[in-house]
């Protein structure tokens, strides 16, 4: 289909016989991000490279731009895609400007764009010092640069906040928007989970090699079925004793309650907190990202313990 940038199907990779990725399937739209999301050793980068066509696959197909990114033809497509890998390294005795400029001869990006990068990252200051100058985020930053040249139709990012600033990371997502919105798909990777979930259309959560999720946050909220946050102020500690509300107090003091109650039983929470005289006000937080991480992070764990149990009987 046209419109699938990246497709994944039954995707598999092992490396002396040990299974690190494993039916991995993904159509990756064009305008669409991913966030990508494991523990470390999940799988992640692993994904990328086989993306990239810098590693071969074990099993199942990658399709980039509707070719194997390890085919002649790929070669073509390779200028539309944008990397930026876990350890970004560069020729140190290099000034910024020469190394993104040696970057974008390779990638035959226009000239001007160089300037134009190097001040979006905001290394103008910085671009006649050797990069061995260059402090961790500023190289960070460069390295982003590098992965923005040609204005990619595909993003691959591998824990691109790593090392920026605060200003910096939300100028960073501000670009992955910016590019977003000229129709570029991006995959993105961090361990950084607060700050990502307004900018990603769909997260892939990764454990032991294999997807656990894949889906908007809304897809997995209504999957993971978790409890929403309630946190009401005025009660005065006042009992909230009806058990068909069946309601989860985590704290009741008389200047703020917090309580967690099953999705299903929410507005019913609600009507019965506002029937309160003295309630001044109620915030309503669905899970978050971290949230939903961890439920299918232990939910991996409990299945490797249940199979594990197995095994020993
Ligand atoms: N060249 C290789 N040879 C053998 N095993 C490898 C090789 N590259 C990766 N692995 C293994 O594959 C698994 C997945 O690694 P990968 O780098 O994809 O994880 P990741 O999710 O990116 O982790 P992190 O968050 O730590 O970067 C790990 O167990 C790793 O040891």
């Amino acid at each position: 289909m046209k419109d699938i940038i990246v497709s994944l199907k039954e995707l598999g990779k092992n490396y002396n016989g040990l299974d690190v990725l494993q039916n991995i399937n993904l159509d990756l739209k064009a305008g669409e991000v991913l966030g990508l999301f494991g523990h470390n050793g999940a799988g992640k980068t692993t994904m990328m490279k086989l993306i990239l066509g810098v590693i071969e696959a074990s099993s199942g197909s990658v399709n980039v731009f509707d070719v194997a990114p390890q085919s002649k033809q790929a070669w073509h497509s390779r200028k539309k895609i944008g990397y930026l890998p876990e350890n970004v390294s560069f020729y140190d005795h290099l000034t910024g400007l020469e190394v993104l400029t040696y970057f974008a001869r390779l990638k035959t990006s226009p000239k001007p764009q160089v300037k134009q990068l190097l001040e979006q990252v905001g290394l103008t200051h910085a671009i006649n010092r050797p990069v061995k100058t260059y402090s961790k985020g500023m190289r960070q930053r460069l390295g982003l640069a590098q992965a923005f040249l040609g204005e990619p139709k595909l993003l691959l990012l591998d824990e691109p906040t790593v090392g920026l600033d605060p200003i910096a990371t939300k100028e960073f997502y501000l670009s992955v928007d910016n590019l977003k919105s000229k129709g570029a798909s991006v995959i993105l990777c961090s361990h950084v989970l607060p700050g990502v979930e307004q900018h990603i259309d769909r997260a892939m959560i990764l454990a032991g090699g294999k997807m656990q999720a894949l889906g908007t946050l809304n897809d997995l909220r209504n999957q993971a079925d978790l409890p929403v946050n309630i946190a009401a102020h005025g009660l005065n500690g006042a009992v909230l004793d009806d058990p068909k509300l069946n309601l989860h107090l985590i704290k009741n003091t008389s200047e703020n309650s917090q309580l967690q109650v099953p999705e299903q039983n929410k507005i019913s929470v609600l009507k019965h907190l506002l029937a309160y005289d003295n309630i001044t006000d109620i915030h309503l937080d669905a899970p978050t990202l971290e949230q939903l991480y961890q439920h299918y992070l232990n939910k991996h764990d409990q299945q490797k313990n249940v199979t594990k149990q197995g095994t020993q009987l």
